[in-house]
């Protein structure tokens, strides 16, 4: 059994700039990889078939997995006779704003590139990423990233300077499609994205809590008014910023001095089943 993390991410920025012809929308944002994950056991199978074995009720077992369709795509695309049975320990909490299913199909062809010994690049994995999902080629490379497109041009930048990050995750799933389909692309503030490149350049913490902003809040805070009460609460409880990652619901806290995540996560705690304390991983994993 080979096994892959797959590890979550967040949005430190998300802009949206208008409407495409292919019915996507024209975004730019900053994202980073956080150490809350999923583990994924990938082993052959003879008989051509991929399986998946999950314990979340919420996750999908057959083709509308994201790994399930990870691995289809390389098996066809490359002629595989083998099959694999794929394990999924879930972490990432399901339909977030995390990245859970992009990040389990990105971790699944790196785990199969190796396995079937198909010798592709990270460039090359995140092309096929980008036929799977808009967010699944930032997480074939991880680290921190500017993604432009819909999602899957994608810019290497520096970690972010050092911090704590609270995830509080409300218990409901958001569609990321409904959140894009509500927005109104006219009244949309758009979030400083070039503030928040040079902070994370000038390692300026100070600049990275100014510039946090997400287009996709207003439609899913109007949706969901608990998110609201979430952002609220992290902040009372001491958190430096504040922010909803990708369509939501999971909002997140950053701060530096270790000594107040225990109080803001404690604080959360009373509001929302999943609540989670994790670091940055910053830069890209140098075995990707
Ligand atoms: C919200 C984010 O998670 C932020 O990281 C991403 O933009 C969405 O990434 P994702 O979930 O992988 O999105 P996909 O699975 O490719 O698309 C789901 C749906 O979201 C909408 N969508 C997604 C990405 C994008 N740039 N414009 C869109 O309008 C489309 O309706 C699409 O059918
Ligand atoms: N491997 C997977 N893990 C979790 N959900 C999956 C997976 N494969 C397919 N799905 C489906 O995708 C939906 C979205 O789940 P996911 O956790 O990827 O949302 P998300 O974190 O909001 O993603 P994104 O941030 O990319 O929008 C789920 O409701 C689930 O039905």
């Amino acid at each position: 059994m080979l096994y892959v993390k797959a590890p979550a991410k967040i949005n430190l920025t998300l802009d949206v700039l208008h409407k495409r012809p292919d019915g996507y929308h024209e975004v730019e944002m900053i994202m980073t990889t956080v150490d809350l994950a999923d583990r994924i056991g990938l082993e052959r199978r003879t008989d051509g078939q991929i399986r998946i074995i999950s314990a979340d009720r919420y996750v999908p077992d057959d083709h509308r997995n994201l790994a399930y369709q990870a691995a289809r795509l390389l098996r066809d695309t490359y002629g595989i006779k083998e099959g694999v049975t794929i394990t999924l320990e879930k972490k990432i909490p399901v339909a977030a704003g995390l990245a859970g299913g992009s990040s389990d199909a990105a971790a699944t062809l790196k785990g199969l590139n190796y396995l079937w010994d198909l010798k592709l690049t990270s460039d090359q994995l995140a092309v096929h990423g980008a036929k799977i999902g808009s967010d699944v080629s930032f997480c074939v490379y991880g680290g921190t990233a500017l993604a432009t497109g819909r999602g899957e041009l994608i810019q290497e930048l520096p970690a972010p300077p050092n911090c704590w990050i609270i995830l509080a995750k409300p218990s409901i799933g958001v569609s990321t499609a409904d959140v894009y389909g509500g927005l109104k692309i006219n009244e949309v503030i758009h979030p400083k994205t070039k503030d928040m490149i040079r902070a994370i350049h000038e390692k300026d913490y100070e600049l990275m809590c100014e510039a946090m902003g997400n287009a996709l809040e207003a439609v899913t805070l109007k949706l969901h008014p608990e998110v609201s009460m979430i952002k609220e609460q992290m902040m009372k409880f001491g958190a430096d910023a504040v922010l909803m990652s990708g369509s939501g619901p999971t909002v997140f806290g950053i701060v530096q001095h270790e000594s107040r995540v225990n109080r803001i996560y404690n604080g959360l705690r009373g509001f929302c089943d999943e609540v989670y304390a994790v670091r940055l991983l910053g830069e890209r994993d140098p075995l990707a």
